[in-house]
Order: structure tokens, then C-alpha cells, then sequence
């Protein structure tokens, strides 16, 4: 068992990092909670895989369970959905002092924990994310949002957990692309922070042996989204790093109206073409770019999209590092350095080429 520690003050909490850990999730949980009722929210493909035996170890430490399900993919994480589970929330009967749990990837964790969020003004709620992406950045750190039409996460909030349960054995249902598509995420914290992380995941030669590492990659990555988060829970200065890519990211995400790109691969073009162009700029060591896309090629990830400008410009208009007429963007000096370059919107297309 490894735990990391998000020291918040009163919203402090710990992230459980260990195999075969979904079975004592019923345990810890009634430790952090004196709930009657606890609310189990995931999607049509987790459920079906783990939402049973999720059931069972809370049952077994006397919660009685309600198990909310809505269809999975990113195309769920939108009102009518979130209107759908608060109607299970209160057909449940929950009170303030019960409890949600998130069980899956980003999307049950984003909407669930918007749902926890604002269901009767807020109920505790604990994160069991299930997908590489989550386990790596989704479940920690309070972001909670859903998306709207004009963009990503245009609806949310800053909402911790109290605790955050990892249990590694789940990735090995995970499908491919997504095991990739988390991946993208700990190729941005080696971009912004952590050179050797992105040596080790560089230095990968299969699926298997990255199988064989999510643990020591899990923990690198929640140890430095930890950190940032503890500097900068509200996102107003460090903690934007880890929006590396999303500004150019989202917009593509947006624009495919959440379907054909998932949030990593579109991460993942962002990055290298922010770089690119930062490159281009003096702002980044030359090279920076190719390096990025020959890692992120590695894992079947885009590294290029065609879009029309002007669609993509407006999408960013969105993005929630603006302030004003001007934008922090999120850049690499070099692997491993990442810095925030505050500019004027009307500069911006310099930057995406
Ligand atoms: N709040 C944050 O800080 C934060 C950080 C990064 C990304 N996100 C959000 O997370 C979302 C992307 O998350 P995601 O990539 O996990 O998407 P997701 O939740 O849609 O999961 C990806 C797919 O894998 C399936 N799945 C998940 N775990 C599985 C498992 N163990 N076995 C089998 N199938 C499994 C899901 O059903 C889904 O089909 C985006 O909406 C993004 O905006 C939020
Ligand atoms: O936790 C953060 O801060 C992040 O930026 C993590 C990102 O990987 C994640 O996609 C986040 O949801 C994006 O935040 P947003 O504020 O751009 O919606
Ligand atoms: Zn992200």
C-alpha cells in the first residue's frame, strides 16, 4: 500500500495506492464515513466489470447501496445526464451526511463528483477511478465539471474527495486506447515537470511492460499533481501547468463535439502543436517537439488534427486560463520545464500555428 497525502487543511486526504484494494473499499470507507446510504455512480462498461463487488464491501460495512449507472463516454458528461442522477440521488432517498462514491474513469468522476458537489448543496463523496487517466490525474486534485456544447468542463467545481482509493488490478480490463490515452496525461507531467518520468515512459517497449509499471507511473504522477495542488488548489497560477496541451486540446475536443478524439489524444495534439510553435518562437529548445511526438507516436497517440482556424480559435476563446483579453498559456522551456507565458488573445494564433 502506498498513500500520498493531499494536505488541504481541513479538506486534507489520502490517495490509497495498492493491488486488490477495490475489496477493502467498504472498510475504509466507513472509517471516513457514519453514512446510512452510499451512492455508488459509474458507467454502462465499469459497472458491469466491478460495481458488484463495490456493492458487496460496502454493504458488508453496513452502508445500504444505491447503484446509479449512465451510458459511458465523454458524450454522458453533459446536464441531462447530471439531471438524470440527481433524480436516482433523491429517488435513494440520500441525506447531507450520506456518501457518493465515483467508480470509473474521468467522466463518472467528473459528472459524480459535480453531482457530490452540488446534490443538496454538497455530500461527501470518495473517487474509485478505474481508467489510467483517472487514476493518474482525474481523481486527485478536486476538479469537477461537466461540459457543455460551447466547450469542455463549462460547468463545475473545485471539490475534494475524502479519499481517493487506486487499485491498479483494474486497469488490466481497461481497453487499449484508453490505457494510451491516460498515458498522454503522464507524458504531460514529464513535459511540465518531471524529465526522468518521461525518460522512463520513453524508454517503454509494450503494452505489458507498461502494465508492469503503472504502479511506479501512478505514483509519480498523483505525488506531482499532489504537490501543485496543495500550492494552488483554485488554479490560479502553478497548478495551470497541468493544462499543458488542454488549451488547443479541448478546442479539438469541442469541435469533434466530444466524439472521434478522446481527452488524451487531444491533449496529445495539443502539446506538440503548442510546441511546434513554440519552437518556432525561440520559447522552446529545438527539437522539443519532434521528441514529444516520436514518444507519443510510440503509444498509438495523434500528434496532428486538420481543423479549420477559426473554429478552433473560437473554442479556446473558452478556456478558462483567460482573463481578461489576455490568456496564460501553459509551455515547455524544454522537457521537464514548464512555464506559463501570459500573452494577448490577439496573439494567439502565433501559437497554434
Ligand atoms: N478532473 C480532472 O482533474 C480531470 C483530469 C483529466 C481528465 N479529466 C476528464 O476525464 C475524462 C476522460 O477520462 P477517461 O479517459 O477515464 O474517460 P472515461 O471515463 O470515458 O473512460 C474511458 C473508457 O474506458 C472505460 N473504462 C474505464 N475504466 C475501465 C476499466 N477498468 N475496465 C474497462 N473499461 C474501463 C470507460 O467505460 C470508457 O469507455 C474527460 O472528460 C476529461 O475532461 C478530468
Ligand atoms: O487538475 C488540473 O488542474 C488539470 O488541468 C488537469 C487536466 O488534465 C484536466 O483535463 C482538467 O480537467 C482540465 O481542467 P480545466 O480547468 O481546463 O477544465
Ligand atoms: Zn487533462
Amino acid at each position: 500500500m502506498r498513500t500520498i497525502t493531499v494536505a488541504l487543511g481541513e479538506k486534507t486526504y489520502n490517495i490509497e495506492i495498492a493491488a486488490g484494494l477495490l475489496d477493502q473499499i467498504g472498510a475504509k470507507a466507513r472509517v471516513l464515513s457514519q453514512a446510512v446510504k452510499a451512492a455508488i455512480i459509474s458507467d454502462s462498461n465499469v459497472d458491469p466489470l466491478y460495481g458488484e463487488r463495490l456493492e458487496r464491501s460496502l454493504a458488508a460495512s453496513g452502508f445500504e447501496v444505491t447503484r446509479i449507472v449512465f451510458a459511458a463516454g465523454e458524450q454522458s458528461k453533459n446536464l441531462t445526464v447530471l439531471g438524470q442522477v440527481y433524480d436516482e440521488l433523491a429517488r435513494a432517498g440520500l441525506t447531507r451526511s450520506d456518501l457518493i462514491l465515483t467508480l470509473g474513469g474521468g467522466v463518472p468522476g467528473d459528472l459524480g463528483g459535480f453531482a457530490a458537489a452540488t446534490f443538496l448543496r454538497g455530500i461527501d463523496f470518495i473517487q474509485v477511478p478505474t481508467s489510467l487517466l483517472a487514476q493518474i490525474d482525474s481523481s486527485v486534485g478536486g476538479k469537477v465539471a461537466i461540459d457543455l456544447p460551447s466547450g469542455k468542463n463549462l460547468a463545475g467545481s473545485f471539490y475534494q474527495p475524502k479519499a481517493v482509493f487506486i487499485d491498479p488490478d483494474l486497469l488490466k480490463t481497461l481497453p487499449l486506447r484508453f490505457l494510451h490515452d491516460g498515458l498522454a496525461e503522464a507524458i504531460k507531467y514529464g513535459c511540465i515537470r518531471d524529465a526522468g518520468l518521461f525518460a522512463q515512459i520513453a524508454a517503454v517497449k509494450s503494452d505489458q511492460e507498461l502494465l508492469e509499471q503503472a504502479d511506479s507511473i501512478i505514483e509519480t504522477c498523483c505525488n506531482i499533481k499532489a504537490r501543485i495542488v496543495e500550492k494552488d488548489e483554485f488554479d490560479t497560477g502553478e497548478r495551470m501547468l497541468l493544462n499543458f496541451g488542454h488549451t488547443i486540446g479541448h478546442a479539438i475536443e469541442k469541435c469533434c463535439g466530444f466524439t472521434t478524439y478522446t481527452h488524451g489524444e487531444g491533449v496529445g495534439i495539443g502539446m506538440v502543436q503548442m510546441t511546434r510553435q513554440t519552437e518556432k518562437l525561440g520559447l522552446t529548445a529545438a527539437g522539443t517537439a519532434e521528441e514529444l511526438s516520436r514518444v507519443l507516436k510510440k503509444f498509438a497517440l495523434p500528434v496532428t488534427a486538420v481543423f479549420d482556424a477559426q473554429e478552433i480559435l473560437q473554442a479556446m476563446a473558452l478556456d478558462k486560463k483567460k482573463s481578461g483579453k489576455k490568456i496564460n498559456l501553459v509551455i515547455i522551456e524544454k522537457i521537464g520545464v514548464g512555464r506559463l507565458h501570459k500573452i494577448d488573445w490577439q496573439d494567439i494564433p502565433a501559437y497554434i500555428g
